[in-house]
């Protein structure tokens, strides 16, 4: 683990950049760092690389400072991503991704071979290895950023915006693929980002910082939205937060009834065990469509609630590998909500251990 204990940076100019930061960083995790521009995030991270060095207190990786191993052996250990990829324009993307490998001596086949890996792993087409960065999209590009920083496989990940240049469609697949990635390598992460649901969607621990680089709070994205230390946190987490939190509660807590047309204003159509769509919903006595299913099993209170809401019937239709498993209203998906909360409040105590850092 890397652990910030009362970490402050203040630039020559008197800047602080960073004050009394104390965090632990878990190992083999994603912590993600959000706050406002100008609150010391990317200097948060480039003191874990030793591009800059605190002005106070220390940064420990293992138990061990930082400052006690050579910054050369440090950044090899360290991959580095940053917005837009940060590729070299005049190196092929081969060439780009075998970077490292070329500083550390690594024989031309074996970065070679590497390389042509890491841009299979990245999702990549073999053919783009011979082209420039300038001839890829902004989501190749990152791409090929990632599979460069992944290629001499580093202990850590430092990830300065790495997805924020990119348009949400684009996004959202890069954020698949590093969940993917992350899922197979389990690499020790910290990752920096404006964007809170960005944070929520990939932190295993998100960081919350205010500007002036003091920490507001850390925890997970369940921790934050469901007990936001204070107004700061829960204005930037923002207003539908209890609803967002309701993606980190499994739907299979749910009481189902089997017996959708007592619950149902409409009926629910099957073909075989297999619920296709409402009758009674239409003028022309068509069929609606379902709106939205579930699967108990697998998905959240949030699936749930969207399955009720998408329904003509105001139900959701829960299903296991399209089967029909039962259905469950609205209110009992929110009666279910409330007493998994009230639970939550009896056993812990109301101020979240070791998450809040004042
Ligand atoms: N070299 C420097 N000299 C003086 N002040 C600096 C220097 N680099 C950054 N700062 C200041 O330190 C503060 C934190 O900057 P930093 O770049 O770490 O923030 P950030 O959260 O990454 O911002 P953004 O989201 O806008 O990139 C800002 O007020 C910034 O102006």
């Amino acid at each position: 683990m890397i652990e910030f204990e009362s970490v402050t940076k203040t630039y020559p100019d008197g800047t602080t950049a960073v004050s009394d930061l104390s965090l632990v960083v878990p190992s083999d995790r994603i912590t993600v760092i959000v706050g406002p521009s100008g609150c010391g995030k990317t200097t948060t991270l480039r003191m874990v690389n030793r591009m800059l060095e605190p002005t106070e207190g220390r940064i420990t990786w293992d138990g061990e400072p930082l400052s006690a191993r050579p910054v050369t052996t440090l950044r090899r250990q360290m991959g580095y991503v940053i917005q837009s990829g940060g590729l070299f324009p005049h190196r092929t993307v081969l060439d780009n991704i075998g970077t490292v490998p070329g500083l550390l001596g690594w024989p031309k086949a074996k970065a070679r071979q590497r390389s042509m890996e890491l841009l299979e792993a990245v999702g990549l087409d073999s053919a783009l290895a011979r082209r420039f960065p300038g001839q890829l999209s902004g989501g190749q590009q990152q791409r090929v950023g990632v599979a460069r920083a992944l290629a001499a496989d580093p202990l850590v990940m430092l990830m300065d915006e790495p997805f924020s240049a990119v348009d949400p469609v684009v996004r959202a697949e890069l954020h698949e693929l590093f969940l993917d990635l992350q899922r197979r390598l389990s690499k020790t992460i910290i990752m920096i980002t404006h964007d809170i649901d960005e944070a929520i969607a990939l932190g295993d621990q998100v960081a919350i910082l205010r500007v002036g680089g003091v920490l507001a709070q850390a925890g997970t994205p369940q921790d934050l939205l469901e007990q936001p230390a204070d107004a700061f946190v829960e204005g930037f987490v923002g207003k539908d937060r209890g609803y967002r939190s309701l993606s980190f509660l499994p739907a299979e807590r749910l009481p189902l009834t089997d017996d959708p047309p007592a619950t149902a204003k409409g009926r629910l159509v099957f073909e075989d065990d297999r619920p296709t769509g409402w009758a009674g919903f239409r003028e022309d006595g068509g069929l609606s469509p379902l709106g939205g299913t579930f699967d108990p099993a697998t998905d959240t209170m949030r699936a749930a609630l969207d399955a009720a809401l998408a329904s003509p019937a105001s139900v959701a239709v829960a299903v296991s590998e399209g089967r029909f498993v039962g259905v469950v209203e609205p209110a009992v998906i929110l009666a279910t909500v409330a007493d998994h909360r009230a639970a939550e409040a009896v056993r812990e105590p109301p101020e979240p251990a070791g998450a809040v850092q004042e």
